[in-house]
């Protein structure tokens, strides 16, 4: 999240609404091998995929929340550009996912248009690894900064994942040495603006509910609007979902299917949405940031414990193949998005 300095001037995160209890994790004590903190996060990772990693105190962390508090205010600017300035930029799936997707493109459960943009900005680029995508000027001028703020958040992965592999008996770089940020993948900053719902037919769902395809998500909210699903409920229950609120200071972590595929079930990752901000937040547009990191393109889909995750087949996938099978399986309908892995750790 971002610093406490973003938090004054927004409606606050009312006290009535049903809350995830989520383990606060300090990175300093990441930084610093701390090992009860460490068992904290692989707990967190295990019970739920999502946890709270808690910048202050810690001088990368510092810096990360410096950042963030900066991107916020150009990241607003950005997803207000004008609707024929993003329309240049647009994302072409399925071949690309780079760029602007405009609001209502996709669709909720409710088969109802979803009500959010996000802007994706892609790792290779930022790295110079490829070239650089088409990009508008207001984003030209802030390059340093997405770069900045992405090698610095990649060091909060690799201490997280580095950290998991450590409590999992794993070589410290099992996980870190398959998502390096030079290497070529589907890594990417997101910009994401969630239209603020004033109207009684606004408030439903945002962004459908869905996993992360990746390894590591870093997400900075200021408004509440995520949601996720109480492990073992049914995402068509209301009373299964609970909200996040945002806390300074903090970012919120969580799993993706890969780290689930490469654990052969024992990290979870969970189903969440964007719903809309809870009780006066609901009438202020809600900005957010993430980096959602992916495996290598070329990385293998093995899994680095032995057992392998439910669909042994996608073992001899490459990460590229395998989200590419998993994008299909999904824009046909044939693949439910539900919660996966967790399973308890046998010593
Ligand atoms: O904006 C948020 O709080 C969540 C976004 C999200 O889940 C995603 O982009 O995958
Ligand atoms: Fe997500």
């Amino acid at each position: 999240m971002a610093s406490e300095k973003l938090f004054r001037d927004i409606p606050p995160f009312p006290e009535n609404v049903p809350t995830m209890p989520m383990h606060t994790v300090s990175l300093a004590g990441l930084n610093s091998r701390d090992e009860k903190t460490a068992q904290q996060a692989l707990d967190a990772c295990q019970e739920l995929g999502f946890f709270l990693v808690d910048l202050r105190g810690d001088e990368l962390g510092e810096a990360v929340m410096e950042e963030i508090d900066h991107l916020f205010a150009v990241g607003k600017d950005i997803m207000d550009l004008p609707q024929d300035v993003k329309r240049a930029f647009l994302h072409d799936i399925p071949r690309s996912f780079l760029g602007f997707k405009p609001r209502g493109h996709a669709k909720t459960e409710t088969e109802e248009p979803d009500r959010f943009e996000w802007f994706n900005i892609g790792q290779d680029g930022l790295m110079g690894t490829t070239p650089l995508q088409p990009l508008p000027a207001l984003v030209h001028t802030h390059l340093a900064l997405f770069t900045s703020f992405l090698k610095h958040a990649q060091r909060i992965v690799a201490t997280v994942s580095a950290t998991l592999a450590r409590q999992l008996s794993l070589p410290e770089d099992t996980f870190s040495s398959l998502q390096t940020p030079t290497k070529p993948s589907g890594t990417v900053v997101r910009l994401i603006k969630a239209f603020a719902s004033p109207a009684a037919q606004d408030l439903r769902t945002s962004m459908i509910h869905h996993t992360d395809f990746g390894t590591v998500t870093l997400l900075a909210n200021v408004l509440g609007g995520l949601q996720i699903l109480t492990p073992g409920g049914c995402a068509a229950d209301e009373d299964a979902w609970r909200w996040v609120r945002p806390q300074p200071g903090c970012l919120i972590v969580n799993l993706g299917d890969a780290m689930v595929q490469w654990t052969g079930g024992l990290l979870r990752s969970n189903v969440h949405r964007i719903r809309y901000p809870p009780g006066e937040q609901r009438f202020v547009d809600r900005y957010s940031l993430a980096l959602l990191v992916r495996p290598e393109r070329d990385a293998s889909m093995r899994s680095k414990v032995g057992a392998e995750a439910d669909d042994a087949e996608d073992a001899n996938l490459t990460a590229w193949e395998w989200e590419v099978k998993k994008a299909m399986s999904l824009s046909r309908g044939e693949a439910v998005m539900k919660s996966t892995g967790g399973k308890p750790v046998v010593v």
